[in-house]
């Protein structure tokens, strides 16, 4: 083998890192998708911004559209999720540890190991691009630097690079799935354990965790059909939610579409209605009238309690901490019988005696990866404790406010078991309150396992990973 190129080349660290760049006002350049990109993935690194927000707006400012588009969207959001895989691959490429290379190259380098091993981009091209990037920023020595670590990494593909680089799954299943499919460990391991797997079904999971999610629209009951709102949208009534829509993948962006426009329909996932509605589902004696959403921000569960209710002629109350997330709460319910009131859900100042309660806890959100790129990057283990204190008071004071023979609804984005099955028996040693069968509340869906909990996941159902558990009080 060619002794330059098989050599590690060295770079970034003592040599003079590619100029700031100007951030969103600068003109944009020769290469305005690849440029763009970077800038978010800076964005991401330097401010915590979020890819799904910061990109969109970018692409606004700088008028770039179709193709470049399209172009920077993949290329952005790949490159975060991916993150783990292509630092571990730049790694075994370069003769420096990647705490010595400088931020703004090691960003450029991501972005051209992700066009070489995930996009149909021919790798020649990734690297000539890339490297045309950090010429222009950065200058020619970098772009030797650059051109060297793309060039090593264009050797192999993609399941080539997996064999060299992750744990060999005879010794390390878990470690090894985490890397072939760019998640963190500590967040395969939470998998692993939730599905009981360490083996096939792990490996869907995670697989269906790194894919572009469906879109699914909520149609407001009360306002228009699910199969109205499918003709309207070329999309598909969703399999399991009576009120829900699948778009299309080519469908564009769903906020443009008149329905969602007019308001007679919002974009929740398939498996934010089910758990919402799960609430609604155990009968309760009596009155049935007096509802609550005790972390109500941004709106969406809200949205749909408080239609169902306003049909009937109940009214839910709406409880979030955050003024300004109480106001999204008023802007997703406007014309609903939803009260907002801005107020701390472990202790509110409200009567007690509600016929149902949902709390949608504050969580990781490790059962949304998939719409928030960088997330699973950014989320620790560490932010676990301080969560699972708030899910208890928070489950606790729920139990308080709901009247005897009501029904209690304890909803998590996570598949997290000290979120999940953790919180639950907690809270239910403590209050000693009936949990319900949840299965039964999720009619028709299939795959939800030994009960009495239910946990949706990506590969089984198409949705996020959402858990539910519901009481009796
Ligand atoms: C998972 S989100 C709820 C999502 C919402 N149910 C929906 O469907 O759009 C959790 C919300 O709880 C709010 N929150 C956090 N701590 C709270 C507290 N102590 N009391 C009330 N709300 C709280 C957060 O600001 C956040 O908006």
């Amino acid at each position: 083998m060619n002794e330059r190129r098989t050599r590690k080349p060295s770079g970034g660290g003592n040599r003079r890192p590619p100029q700031k760049r100007k951030g969103p006002q600068r003109p944009p350049a020769e290469d305005p998708a690849r440029m763009a990109a970077w800038d978010v993935l800076r964005a991401v690194r330097e401010r915590d911004a979020y890819a799904n927000l910061a990109l969109p707006s970018l692409l606004s400012q700088r008028r770039i559209t179709g193709r470049d588009a399209a172009l920077a969207t993949e290329l952005t959001y790949g490159t975060c999720r991916a993150r783990g895989l292509l630092d571990a691959i730049i790694g075994e490429c370069s003769d420096r540890a990647l705490s010595d290379v400088d931020p703004d190259l090691l960003d450029v380098l991501r972005l051209g190991a992700y066009q070489i091993l995930r996009t149909r981009i021919p790798p020649h091209a990734s690297v000539a691009s890339t490297v045309d990037l950090v010429r222009g920023e950065g200058g020619s020595h970098l772009a030797g630097f650059a051109n060297a670590v793309l060039r090593r990494i264009s050797e192999r593909d993609e399941q080539q690079w997996i064999e060299k680089v992750a744990p060999p799954v005879e010794d390390d299943p878990v470690g090894h799935l985490a890397l072939r499919h760019a998640h963190p460990r500590w967040i395969a391991q939470a998998f692993a354990d939730a599905l009981g797997s360490t083996g096939d079904e792990l490996a869907d999971a995670l697989a269906a965790d790194d894919a572009r999610p469906d879109v699914h629209l909520l149609a407001r009951p009360g306002e228009i059909s699910a199969d109205e709102l499918a003709a309207i949208t070329g999309g598909e009534p969703a399999p399991y939610s009576p009120y829900g829509v699948r778009l299309d993948p080519g469908t564009g962006d769903p906020g443009e579409l008149e329905p969602v426009r007019e308001g007679f329909a919002v974009v929740q996932d398939e498996g934010s209605q089910l758990a919402a509605l799960a609430v609604t589902r155990p009968q309760v004696e009596g009155s049935d009238l007096r509802w609550l959403d005790l972390c109500a921000g941004p709106g969406g569960k809200a949205n749909l309690l408080g239609a169902l209710l306003t049909v009937d002629g109940g009214t839910l109350d709406a409880v979030e901490q955050a003024p300004h997330r109480a106001d999204l709460v008023r802007r997703a319910t406007e014309g609903l019988s939803v009260r907002v009131r801005v107020d701390d859900g472990r202790e509110p100042d409200l009567e007690p005696g509600y016929d149902r309660v949902l709390v949608d806890a504050p969580c990781t959100g490790l059962g949304a990866l998939r719409r928030r790129p960088e997330a699973r990057w950014r989320r620790q283990p560490s932010d676990l404790a301080e969560l699972g204190r708030l899910q208890r008071t928070l489950l606790l004071s729920a139990v308080e406010l709901t009247r005897p023979g009501g029904v209690v609804g304890y909803v998590v984005c996570s598949p997290h078991v000290s979120e999940t099955e953790g919180v639950v028996a907690d809270v239910v040693r403590r209050t000693g309150v009936r949990q319900l069968d949840a299965r039964e509340a999720f009619p028709d869906v299939p795959d939800l396992g030994a009960g009495p909990s239910v946990q949706l996941w990506p590969h089984r159902h198409g949705t996020d990973a959402m858990f539910c558990a519901l009481f009796r009080v």
